[in-house]
């Protein structure tokens, strides 16, 4: 879907991106993660043509952006800004609007779209005729959203978008944005200095440093067989609840104990031990079924597998 060959991007003496590759797949959320000044917001703004490479090629769908104009380059991307990036002296309706304006979309049309997506985002359509200063942080991102994704646009980028907001209204938004529909289609990059957030949202992560790629790959790729000492050192602070999130019950299946169902009730087995840690607070134990082949566990069960899994190295695959 997107593909970008040997990018680099030098204002002055700076390298701010040096000589990258990399290729996101459609319906791939793909997070650049670093910390400030690596490189990862110059790297998202070449792909609208906000900043112009210094070298490279970037093709999307096969075609080099270079040879289209940039404003129909950008109509056929939502953006969504760290700040927001709401227009002040713009309604909340108006600011939902700007890209269907563009596109030529009637008024009935504009107007149900936007009421679809306020309803989607959790925002009350009274916010509508709102201006953004009225609004929340958390429910100014909403729209930031909402804005973005107002013409359906295939491709996504995210340049920090949850970065302003505080812990609570993070998490809930986070949570939010992995179960809308409308995004499950998407491709989606996604700039963020959170580790948590990349791993937590991401399919593929591309970890960046002085303008180059660290290491690119799934997020257990970069917890269990990181390239190289920085990528260690990266994650070692949160290595522990970063394992917890990553790991599920497919990974551990072989170590669980053969214990049959309570109820016919399973879960699936995608389901990370951070999650079911949480679960089971509440409740005895969960069921889980392979092949015919039933575990029951409960969370003393879960913890000894996770942590047998741990000591005997990991296969994760
Ligand atoms: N317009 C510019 N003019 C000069 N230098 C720039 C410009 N934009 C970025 N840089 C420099 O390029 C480097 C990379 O910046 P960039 O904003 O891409 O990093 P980042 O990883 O997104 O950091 P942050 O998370 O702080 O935004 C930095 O050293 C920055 O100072």
């Amino acid at each position: 879907m997107i593909k970008v060959s040997q990018l680099s991007k030098h204002f002055g003496t700076v390298k701010a991106v040096d000589d990258i590759s990399f290729e996101v797949r459609e319906g791939e959320t793909l997070a650049l993660l670093g910390t400030s000044g690596c490189g990862k917001t110059t790297t998202l703004k070449t792909l609208n043509r906000l900043i112009e490479p210094s070298a490279g090629t970037i093709e999307i769908a096969g075609q080099n952006i270079l040879q289209q104009q940039p404003e129909t380059l950008r109509r056929s991307m939502g953006y969504v800004l760290q700040n927001t990036g709401l227009f002040p002296h713009y309604t909340i309706a108006e600011n939902i609007a700007v890209v269907p304006q563009l596109q030529g979309w009637d008024k009935t049309k504009t107007d149900a779209r936007a009421r679809e997506l306020m309803e989607k985002l959790h925002l009350s359509p009274d916010l509508l005729s709102a201006y953004p200063r009225q609004l929340s942080g958390g429910q100014q991102q909403r729209v930031g959203l909402a804005r973005a994704l107002a013409a359906d646009p295939p491709i996504l980028l995210m340049d920090e978008p949850f970065g302003a907001l505080d812990n609570v209204t993070r998490t809930k938004i986070q949570a939010e944005f992995k179960q809308l529909d409308e995004l499950t289609r998407k491709t989606i990059i996604m700039v963020t200095h959170d580790v948590q957030e990349a791993f937590d949202l991401a399919d593929r992560i591309c970890l960046m440093d002085k303008g180059r790629i660290v290491q690119l790959g799934a997020p257990a790729d970069l917890l269990f067989k990181p390239a190289n000492t920085f990528v260690k050192e990266f994650l070692a602070g949160q290595q522990m609840q970063l394992e917890l999130r990553t790991t599920n019950i497919n990974n551990l299946w072989e170590l669980l104990p053969d214990v049959p169902a309570l109820s016919a009730a399973f879960m699936p087995k995608s389901t990370t031990v951070w999650a079911l840690m949480e679960i089971l607070k509440n409740q005895p134990a969960i069921s889980f079924q392979k092949n015919k082949q039933v575990k029951t566990i409960n969370f003393e069960q879960l913890m000894s597998a996770f942590y047998q899994y741990r000591k005997g190295g990991y296969s994760h695959e």
